[in-house]
């Protein structure tokens, strides 16, 4: 959302009030400065507008080095335009931006730097460590139209650097490690994803990614993963509950006894009853099928490629399940496999395919983690469009501060 021309200002004790000139025939904005002061002592505005727009929010989370980024390029591919750190600020953001998209990496909150850390001896995986009040506060501005000053944290030096300022997209992703955590973020979220990486296929990737591009030795990297569990599994892994749709990848269960982690066996597991998401579907929606779909239309190498979909229930939701294990050899095949899902939400017939090649050197682009990222892609496209014109017949509201 651009600021025009800011004609009046004055001060009013700690509070500032900014007027802007209309940006647009349809809406006068309002500005003004509040401030924060985060758990950490540091002190955060938000800039505060009345503008008609409301922006989606969409949560991921997931573990480091399970696949955020590649999800996220994905996400923000389908919405058209390259996402790009915000313009002239400071090298080391986080933040992704593009036309429709802003995409904020939760990482921000830490309240301990890398140092505060270890002092304290906590992960940045423990709450402890992390400024939920901010992240709540400046998520629900957001959400509101409302203009904030977030802060960063420098994975670089392991420093809380200097905040940015974010303006209100129209859709907000945020993305971590907590962004079903705190109830209060979680009742923000339009729609969730939980990213559940097996142990053994986490393990196989990060050893790829920092062994093999960071330099970081197979013993660190083990003592870093079994430093991490406990927290993991206390603080991280439980968020799957809450998510609209969860990725999950395993090994392979078409080559006996696999260690390679090559080949993958990836779950997409969608939330029955969710407001504008309805499930994907293979053959007949509600049915249990099974398909070997390798033969005269689909080129398949061992171990081959088999998908399945059912109900079921996860977390004593009613859920669909839709499964691929093995990978593609050729990814303009694919659409003999699309050809045979429903309410996929693409605009039209190979939309999948098309996006997949597009992609095809990401990771995960000949296996079902790329195809169900693409998916979930298309269905948060489409969630978005219906939020948007559900709230356009609905009388405008003007956001609170
Ligand atoms: N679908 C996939 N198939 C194979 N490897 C993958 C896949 N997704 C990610 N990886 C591997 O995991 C690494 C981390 O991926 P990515 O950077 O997307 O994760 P991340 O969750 O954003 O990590 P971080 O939070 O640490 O920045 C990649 O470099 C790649 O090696
Ligand atoms: O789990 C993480 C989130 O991706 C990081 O380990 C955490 O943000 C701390 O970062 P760093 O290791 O750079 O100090």
């Amino acid at each position: 959302m651009a600021v025009s021309t800011i004609y009046s200002t004055r001060a009013l004790n700690s509070t500032h009030f900014l007027t802007s000139s209309p940006s647009s025939s349809t809406s006068k904005q309002v500005f003004f400065y509040r401030r924060h002061q985060s758990q950490t002592n540091r002190r955060f505005n938000t800039i505060i507008t009345c503008a008609a727009q409301q922006t989606v929010v969409i949560g991921l989370a997931a573990d480091s080095g399970c696949g955020k980024s590649t999800f996220m390029r994905r996400l923000t591919s389908v919405f058209g335009g390259a996402a790009e750190p915000p313009k002239g600020g400071n090298p080391d953001s986080n933040t992704l931006i593009s036309d429709m998209t802003t995409v904020i990496c939760l990482d921000d909150y830490h309240s301990l730097d890398r140092t505060g850390r270890k002092e304290k001896g906590v992960t940045a995986l423990d709450p402890r460590a992390n400024d939920f009040d901010l992240m709540y506060e400046q998520v629900k501005a957001l959400k509101s139209s409302i203009a904030v000053e977030k802060p960063i944290y420098n994975h670089v030096t392991g420093l809380l650097d200097a905040p940015e300022l974010i303006q209100p997209p129209k859709i907000l992703v945020i993305e971590g490690l907590h962004p079903m955590f705190d109830e209060r973020v979680r009742e923000l979220l339009d729609f969730s994803i939980y990213l559940d990486i097996s142990n053994e296929v986490k393990f196989a990737w990060k050893i790829q990614r920092d062994m093999a591009e960071r330099g970081h030795s197979l013993e660190s990297i083990k003592a870093s993963i079994e430093a991490r569990k406990p927290d993991f599994d206390a603080f991280i892994d439980p968020q799957k509950q809450y998510a609209d749709a969860v990725i999950e990848v395993l090994p392979t269960q078409l080559i006996p006894d696999d260690n390679e982690g090559k080949v993958l066996r990836v779950r997409l597991i969608m939330k029955e009853g969710v407001k504008y998401f309805s499930p994907v579907y293979l053959f007949d929606e509600g049915s249990t099928i099974s398909w070997i779909p390798c033969g005269r239309k689909l080129t398949c190498s061992y171990p081959g490629i088999k998908l399945n979909y059912e109900p079921d229930t996860y977390f004593d939701h009613e859920v669909s399940v839709l499964e691929m294990d093995g990978q593609f050899d050729r990814l303009d095949e694919l659409i003999y496999v699309e050809s045979h899902l429903s309410n996929l939400s693409s605009k039209f017939y190979g939309e999948v395919t098309q996006q997949m090649l597009k992609h095809a050197d990401f990771p995960g682009s000949n296996n079902g983690t790329g195809l169900f990222q693409t998916i979930v892609g298309l269905k948060i496209r489409d969630l978005y469009e219906q939020l948007i014109a559900n709230k356009a017949t609905a009388p405008a509201e003007i956001a609170k501060a």
